[in-house]
């Protein structure tokens, strides 16, 4: 068994990698951190893992932690993630991390939508973990940028177009729709249940929310060319899900069912993705609970335009779920191990 210690186990994508690994034939989870919790059973602070997994929180002590695992994964706010990767690395321990820190290929462009990073000399051995686009890379990766939940849906939306060079890359708008847990566990104001219920608002609106160089990054290597999109935000009173609704302008005339072989090719395979029928558009109702991305494909008719709509529940393909597809990629286990299972429906 593949012992694995998942640092930062007390925030949401941290017991969703305890649900998920709890299932998977091949790995044990053998350590839990919080900082707040230490010293609690983590079944304690997330009674649905009751009788399931009642290990101890330790605190991120990570020389002692790195020595009782084979791989971690790193489940913590940017800037505490690079805090402690490094350690984990030298003691030779293959690393997921969940957080921004590694994803971002330029130190600079870290340093302008985050602060100065701690460890730029690592983050060339960094693999951005989008195992549809890179899955050669993650398998001899030893630490891998775990991608966000917003540039998951985005990334996976437009690739047949950009790859194709059936858009100008130019043109393209997203506008996208996250569950509160996308935010995490802390507390903020934004978040309490009288802010958020029975509303539905943009946020980060006009070029500044900090996903947006993580979707120029990938696009551009997709496009083969720099690029730059308009991206907001919303947050909708729901627990989980992204819904992103992306918009750009083709380089010559379309039809929806062009498209849409395109995407069934490209995509071809892939356990994790589904290109649906025309006509047929995504919901976050129906990849819940799934390391499922569903995509649809349409042309509006009178603008020209293509539209794109992709759905993921941001805590498991946008996050955890993807994050243990890495890992079975690191570790040579076939990738769907412990994955392949359906969502929650209603
Ligand atoms: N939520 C989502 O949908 C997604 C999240 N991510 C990213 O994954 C990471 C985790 O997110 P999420 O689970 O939502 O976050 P949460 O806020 O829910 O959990 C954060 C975890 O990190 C621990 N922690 C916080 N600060 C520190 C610190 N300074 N030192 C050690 N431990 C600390 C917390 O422990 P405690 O407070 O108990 O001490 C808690 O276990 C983040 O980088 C997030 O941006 C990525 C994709 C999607
Ligand atoms: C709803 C909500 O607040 N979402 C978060 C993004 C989710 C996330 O976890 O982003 P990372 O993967 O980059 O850490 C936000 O807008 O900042």
């Amino acid at each position: 068994m593949i012992k694995v210690a998942i640092v930062g186990a007390s925030g949401y994508t941290g017991v969703e990698l305890i649900r998920i690994l709890h299932a998977h034939p091949e790995v044990a989870v053998t350590c839990v951190t919080s900082e707040q919790s230490a010293g609690r059973p983590v079944s304690d602070v997330f009674p649905s893992l009751r009788g399931r997994c009642d290990l101890v929180l330790q605190n991120l002590e990570p020389v002692g932690i790195a020595e009782q695992v084979d791989v971690v994964f790193t489940a913590l706010p940017h800037k505490a993630a690079m805090a402690v990767v490094p350690t984990f690395l030298k003691m030779g321990k293959d690393v997921v991390d969940l957080s921004a820190d590694y994803r971002l290929h330029d130190a600079d462009v870290y340093g302008k939508w985050y602060e100065k990073h701690l460890t730029p000399e690592l983050l060339p051995q960094a693999v951005y973990g989008i195992p549809e686009l890179r899955r050669d890379k993650i398998r001899e990766a030893n630490l891998i940028a775990n991608p966000g939940c917003y540039p998951t849906s985005v990334i996976l939306g437009l690739a047949p177009l950009l790859k194709g060079k059936v858009i100008d890359p130019k043109s393209i708008i997203v506008d996208a729709k996250s569950g509160t847990s996308g935010a995490g566990r802390s507390a903020k104001v934004d978040n309490l249940y009288c802010e958020v219920n029975e509303g539905f608002k943009a946020y980060g609106v006009g070029g500044v929310h900090r996903h947006i160089p993580e979707i120029e990054q990938e696009l551009a290597l997709l496009a083969g060319t720099p690029l730059t999109i308009s991206f907001t935000p919303h947050l909708v009173p729901m627990d989980r899900g992204i819904l992103s609704t992306i918009y750009s302008v083709p380089n010559g005339k379309v039809r929806a069912s062009e498209l849409i072989t395109l995407y069934e090719t490209f995509y071809e395979g892939e356990p994790f993705v589904r290109v649906l029928p025309e006509g047929v558009l995504p919901s976050t109702a129906h990849v819940r609970g799934s390391n499922f991305c569903d995509i649809g494909v349409v042309v509006d008719e009178r603008t020209g335009r293509i539209i794109v709509v992709s759905a993921i529940d941001n805590l498991v393909k946008g996050a955890s779920g993807q994050a243990v597809q890495n890992m079975n990629l690191m570790c040579g286990l076939p990738e769907t191990l412990g994955l392949d299972f359906l969502g929650i429906f209603p």
